[in-house]
């Protein structure tokens, strides 16, 4: 179980939120809304213990994560907003470092099923670099074939992908909630993870 209670956030002397409470079960999602610049990345970043709030806890399973370290960040599956691909190196590539600096040991034919479900089989062995935005996105969102971690953590996981692979997101997404993970995401449009009623999140001023 996911907790946090009473999140602030502050980036030098401004504070973005403050009193933000959630609890989220195994098998629940979240959507983090609100404006532009309100701090729905912010937020993500403090949940994955990569800044420290304000004032608040975020615990899991009852444990403040400040005090779990590695041990939180193996829970873990975070993927931003900018997808973090180096371009001179190929899909198949990027996804293999990806996944082992996220702690996952991928096979080849792990990376094989991933990248082929994502629709890029034939774009594995290009450099990034000549990829388009989508295909560039959908090469990031590759991992979650293969992810382990309890805890999917995403950014703006719809934005540049098309109607094909929003479904196949929305079912992995959904596949993952089965297996009794969790997942909080941001998005500006309303999300549907197939049968699964999410919570939303909307941050104000
Ligand atoms: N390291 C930083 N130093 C100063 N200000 C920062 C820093 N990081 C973020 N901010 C500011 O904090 C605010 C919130 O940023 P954040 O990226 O969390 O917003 P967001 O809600 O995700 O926005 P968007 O919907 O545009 O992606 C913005 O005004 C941003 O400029």
């Amino acid at each position: 179980m996911l907790t946090f209670h009473d999140l602030a956030c502050a980036k030098g002397e401004r504070l973005l939120f403050k009193g933000v409470h959630c609890t989220l079960e195994r098998g629940a999602w979240l959507h983090v809304s609100g404006a532009n610049g309100i701090g729905k990345t912010s937020l993500l970043r403090l949940l994955c213990g990569l800044s420290p709030p304000a004032t608040g806890e975020i615990r899991w399973d009852g444990t403040p994560i400040r005090t779990l370290g590695d041990a939180w960040r193996r829970q873990l599956l975070y993927i931003g907003h900018d997808s973090g691909l180096q371009g001179m190196l190929s899909a198949r590539e990027n996804l293999r470092l990806l996944a082992q600096l996220a702690g996952f040991h991928p096979s080849d034919a792990q990376l094989a099923d991933a990248l082929g479900q994502l629709g890029l089989a034939a774009r594995a062995e290009l450099p990034t670099r000549f990829l388009s935005q989508g295909q560039k996105r959908r090469v990031a969102l590759a991992r979650l074939v293969f992810s382990t971690a309890p805890v999917w953590v995403l950014d703006e996981p719809f934005v540049a992908i098309d109607g094909g692979a929003l479904k196949l997101l929305s079912s992995l997404i959904a596949g993952h909630l089965d297996r009794g993970g969790l997942a909080v995401l941001t998005s500006h449009q309303p999300v549907e993870i197939g049968a699964h009623p999410g919570r939303t999140l909307e941050l104000t001023r």
